[in-house]
Parts: structure tokens; C-alpha cells; sequence
């Protein structure tokens, strides 16, 4: 029995800050998970080495489903991102250390590949509609199949999607939230705008997606919606905040543009709702902050009953191994839709060497036992931690909006 010895959090910032569990076996295996919940890192990291690793020293690691259930119900407290974002750390780790016991990558332990590869979307994003248009016109040529676009709104200094950098985007950008301000009317009359100059530019073979990021009330997000139908999204992602999950299905009522939620989702509760009432078309939850490889099989499972596919998050601070994860259960799962994929940087790279790919708009997990990733410790220790915390959003006349 592969019996666990220790577990170390690493925390690490090659440009932006990872929290990474490393759990040990007394044979000498080794597995990763990743923690990072981003703005709240240090609150996972001290869940997890002040009240998960010493209950986990001694278990047997093969007993995934046991453990998953022992941290969660043996909490009390139950769901939350921190909580179910250390879980997931664990549960991770626990799929690296089975598959490198078997001898096998992960998704041939998840019943094999149920497709050659998986797609992926790529960020397009610019200050103005014809920057937009030109960043997508650099993914198509990379081989990407789908597009998200931001676009920059008339007469707002940032918004959200819209990066400084030509290639790698991060919102957590200071050491104290930055403050945003945000007009529903300026943004409601760009992005139908931006959709036809898309399409008109970079023709019908290419789907496009949005992300409103939680903007909009439900009779807005009907309105955009509607409006974006002539061109086609592939979907509209977290288009009203959805604590409450009713809300949805007023934004149902008014526009068949596809709908995709669930970033910020940290367990099936909060979607239950929202799938067995189909009120969206993709589920958008990934490994580390719902729970892990164990818990998102649950809720693809239940998604799939309902033609729902899966969307799984992949922005630049869910870390590699995340990736990893998440791409492992993307080639076995049956309902499979997208995979996001913004590209870390070098830096992070460097540290989380892996073996996944990417060619032709799509990816794949590669075949190394397990995961296929790991963290380089040494170069970990060269990047300290720094604080750095999501902006908030401001209306015009200084309300607190959602980010
Ligand atoms: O990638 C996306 O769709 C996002 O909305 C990115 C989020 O803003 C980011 O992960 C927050 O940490
Ligand atoms: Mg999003």
C-alpha cells in the first residue's frame, strides 16, 4: 500500500503567485495538485498545511474516493472556495500519485481517450475592434478554432479581458485592488459591434465566444444575447451573477445564444439548478476549485443527463498542473465541450515542466505516467510570494459593481 508520508504547500510566484501541494508515498512517489485560488492564496495555503496535511499523513493513497469524502464531510464545514480548493489540491495529487503507480497518464485511469484531442479557445483581446480583429487574426494562423474577443469599451479607462500585454493577461495586478469603472449602456453598445466586425473580417469557419464576467442584470444579458445572435457565439459566458440560479432562466426566455457559467462554482450545489432546469448549455467548472478530478467527473456526469457539455476554466492563474488536470479529464469525459487555454508565461513554465501540447487549436495530456507535471522546488524557492489581489468595479457614480 503506497502510504502517505508527508505533504508539502509550496508557494511560489514566477510572475504571478501558485500554490502547489506535493504529497509523498513511503515508496518514494510523489504527486501534484494545485491550490491556487487567486487574491486568496494564503488562506488555501494555511488550510491546507494547518488542517489537511496532518490528518493525511499515514492514509493510504490509492484511497481517493474515501480521503475526498473524509476532508469534506470531516470538515463539518462544508463547500467554499478555500476548502474545496484544498480538497481539490489533494484529491490531484492523489490521481498524479495512481496513475505513476500504474504506469499509465491519468485519463487512461478516467476510462481512456474518448477523442483524439481536445479543442481549445485562445484569448483575443485590443484596445479597439480592429486590435481585437488582429489578435484574432493571429490565433486563426497559430491553427485556433475558437476565439474569445474583449474589446476595450469607448470612453472607459480598462475593463475586464483587456490587457496591457500583447500576449499574457493577469488581473491580479496590484498589491492593493485596483479600482475599475464600469458603464452597462457604453458595453452593451460595443460588443454587438465588435461580433459583426468579427464575423465580417474573420469569416464563419471560427467560433467566437464572449465573457461578460458577471456585468449584467438577467433582462441585459436577454438583450445582449439577442442581439449577438445574427453572428453566432459560440457562448456567453457568466452573463449574471449566479448565486442565484433562477436567474437564468429569464435570460433563457429571451435569446437561444448558448450560455456558459460556472468559474466561481466550487461544487455541484452550485450548479444543480442551473443544469437539471437546463438554463445553460456549458459548465465551466475546473479541477481546482471544484473539488478535483473526483468531484468534476460528478458534475459532468449529472451535466451530461441534460445535453450540457463541459467548458472548464483555464485562465493564466489556474497553475500547470491544473492544466495538467483538467486536460487529462477533458480527453476521457463523454461530454466534453471546450477547453479554455491562455498560455502561462516562460517563467511559469520553467517551474511546472509538463508534457502537454498544443497543436492545431487543440491539446493534449501527453503520456507520461500521471499527471505529466511536476514543480522544479529550487526554482519555486527563487520566486517568492507577493501580494497581489483581483480589481474591483466601480459604476460611474461610485456604486460597488461586480468584477
Ligand atoms: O478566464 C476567464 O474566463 C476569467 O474570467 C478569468 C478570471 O477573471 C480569473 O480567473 C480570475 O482569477
Ligand atoms: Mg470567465
Amino acid at each position: 500500500m503506497p502510504r502517505i508520508t508527508a505533504a508539502r504547500v509550496i508557494v511560489t510566484c514566477p510572475g504571478r503567485n501558485f500554490v502547489t501541494l506535493k504529497i509523498e508515498c513511503n515508496d518514494g512517489t510523489t504527486g501534484v495538485g494545485d491550490a491556487t485560488l487567486n487574491g486568496r492564496e494564503m488562506a488555501v495555503a494555511s488550510y491546507l498545511s494547518d488542517h489537511v496535511v496532518p490528518c493525511l499523513v499515514g492514509r493510504d493513497a490509492h484511497r481517493i474516493e474515501d480521503i475526498w469524502q473524509y476532508l469534506y464531510k470531516g470538515a463539518y464545514w462544508r463547500r467554499g472556495p478555500v476548502t474545496m480548493t484544498a480538497i481539490a489540491a489533494v484529491d490531484t495529487a492523489l490521481w498524479d500519485i495512481k496513475g505513476k503507480l500504474a504506469g499509465l497518464p491519468v485519463y487512461q485511469l478516467l476510462g481512456g481517450a474518448a477523442r483524439d484531442s481536445v479543442m481549445v479557445y485562445g484569448h483575443a483581446n485590443g484596445a479597439t475592434i480592429e486590435d481585437t480583429i488582429a489578435a484574432a487574426r493571429d490565433y486563426q494562423q497559430q491553427g485556433y478554432k475558437a476565439i474569445r474577443l474583449q474589446c476595450g469599451i469607448p470612453g472607459m479607462a480598462s475593463t475586464y479581458g483587456v490587457s496591457k500585454d500583447r500576449f499574457f493577461y493577469e488581473p491580479a495586478d496590484a498589491d492593493l485592488p485596483s479600482e475599475n469603472v464600469w458603464s452597462t449602456s457604453k458595453y452593451l453598445r460595443i460588443v454587438p459591434e465588435l461580433f459583426k466586425a468579427a464575423r465580417e473580417a474573420l469569416g464563419w469557419d471560427v467560433h467566437l465566444l464572449h465573457d461578460i464576467h458577471h456585468r449584467l442584470t438577467p433582462i441585459e444579458a436577454g438583450r445582449l444575447g439577442k442581439d449577438l445572435e445574427p453572428y453566432r457565439p459560440f457562448w456567453l459566458e457568466d452573463a449574471t451573477p449566479a448565486e442565484n440560479q433562477d436567474a437564468f432562466r429569464l435570460i433563457r426566455q429571451h435569446t437561444t445564444s448558448p450560455l456558459a457559467v460556472g468559474e466561481v462554482f466550487n461544487s455541484i450545489w452550485d450548479c444543480k439548478g442551473l443544469i437539471e432546469n437546463q438554463l445553460i448549455d456549458y459548465i465551466r467548472n475546473t479541477v481546482v476549485h471544484a473539488g478535483g478530478i473526483t468531484h468534476l467527473r460528478r458534475i459532468a456526469a449529472l451535466a451530461d443527463l441534460y445535453q450540457i457539455k463541459t467548458g472548464c476554466h483555464g485562465a493564466t492563474d489556474l497553475s500547470p498542473v491544473c492544466m495538467a488536470a483538467a486536460l487529462h479529464f477533458d480527453l476521457s469525459v463523454p461530454n466534453f465541450g471546450i477547453q479554455e487555454y491562455m498560455r502561462h508565461t516562460p517563467e511559469t513554465d520553467a517551474v511546472f515542466p509538463h508534457a502537454y501540447r498544443f497543436a492545431n487549436g487543440a491539446m493534449h495530456p501527453g503520456d507520461a505516467p500521471g499527471l505529466g507535471v511536476d514543480i522544479d522546488e529550487d526554482l519555486a524557492a527563487a520566486h517568492d510570494y507577493k501580494r497581489a489581489f483581483l480589481p474591483v468595479n466601480r459604476l460611474e457614480d461610485g456604486t460597488m459593481h461586480d468584477w
